[in-house]
């Protein structure tokens, strides 16, 4: 196993990033291993490669496939605070973010007493809690919850439901997640369970659906989810919110911050704070009216 969890992250054009990840695909020894491969600067064309390896052998084998590819620059990075981080003999390592702790059931004993832990068995939905998203989500709220607090939550494009379950677990009366994909509910609803968090969650394709509308208007949103969708539901997010409400954004590189920012503007928020955890960039706008 690896003592230090690392990130190796390779920039190039597009090209040369889709090589190296082709390259990365090809070698059987590294078949198990978890990378993501994403435009991070539109305008300059820049792309980027991300692998999490989980053992020593893992890390030299992706370094060494892309090192092959001398038009991609790579670095290595160590990944968190060692003292959030002991890593776990099967799995991923748990995650800190504000108050919040997030981790699997192998890591049950390394909870932190003074931290909201949240349980998340992930199955086949995103939300571990590891991606730069989900924790600028949960770094955002943790803010927010310093000043206010927030009786009414929802969670669009919930996954394993793991910001619906934070805000259940941080005061919220209601706490309502959806999602577009019905596996998704199934295991949000199963998390909510194993947290003891009084979430409920709905498959839905819209927020119009009146298992979603019902326990509106809301004092939070959060969304995260890719940014043309977020464009897409930027009135129904609204719409869903109270004035003076909340929407918590992400999903959206910080190259298309404006796109999404613009969008809310126009439509009456206020944009209160960003967070940027790697290429990934969350967004705190207000409704004002
Ligand atoms: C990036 S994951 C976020 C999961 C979790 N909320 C988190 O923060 O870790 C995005 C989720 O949104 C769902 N999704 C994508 N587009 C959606 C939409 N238009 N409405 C509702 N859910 C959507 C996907 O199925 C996926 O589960």
């Amino acid at each position: 196993m690896s003592q230090t969890a690392v990130q190796i992250i390779a920039h190039g054009s597009r090209a040369a990033a889709e090589a190296a990840a082709e390259a990365l695909d090809a070698d059987v020894m590294l078949e198990g291993a978890t990378y993501s491969i994403l435009e991070e600067d539109e305008d300059r064309g820049i792309w980027r490669i991300d692998a999490f390896p989980t053992t020593d052998e893992e890390s030299e084998g992706i370094q060494a496939r892309l090192a092959e590819h001398p038009e991609v620059t790579v670095k290595v990075e160590v990944l968190a605070d060692a003292d959030w981080l002991a890593m776990s003999l099967s799995g991923l390592p748990p995650v800190k973010a504000g108050r919040f702790f997030v981790y699997g059931a192998h890591d049950q004993g390394l909870v932190p007493a003074s931290a909201v832990a949240l349980k998340i068995d992930a199955g086949a939905a995103f939300g571990t809690g590891h991606h730069g998203t989900t924790v600028g989500c949960l770094i955002a709220y943790d803010e927010l919850l310093k000043r206010e607090t927030f009786e009414r939550v929802l969670d669009v494009g919930c996954g394993t439901g793991v910001l619906a379950i934070a805000a259940a677990k941080t005061g919220s009366r209601i706490a309502v997640g959806t999602d577009i994909d019905a596996p998704s509910v199934r295991i949000a609803n199963e998390n909510a369970k194993l947290n003891m968090a009084k979430a409920r969650f709905v498959h839905a394709s819209g927020l119009n659906d009146r298992m979603v509308r019902k326990d509106g208007p809301y004092d939070l949103v959060f969304a995260n989810i890719l940014a043309p969708p977020l464009v897409a539901l930027s009135q129904d997010i609204k719409l869903a919110l109270r004035i003076g409400g909340v929407a918590i954004l992400s999903g959206l590189l910080r190259t298309q911050e404006r796109r999404v920012t613009a969008a809310y503007l126009s439509k009456g928020f206020r944009l209160e704070r960003r967070i940027h955890r790697d290429a990934w960039s969350a967004l705190v706008l207000r409704r004002m009216g």
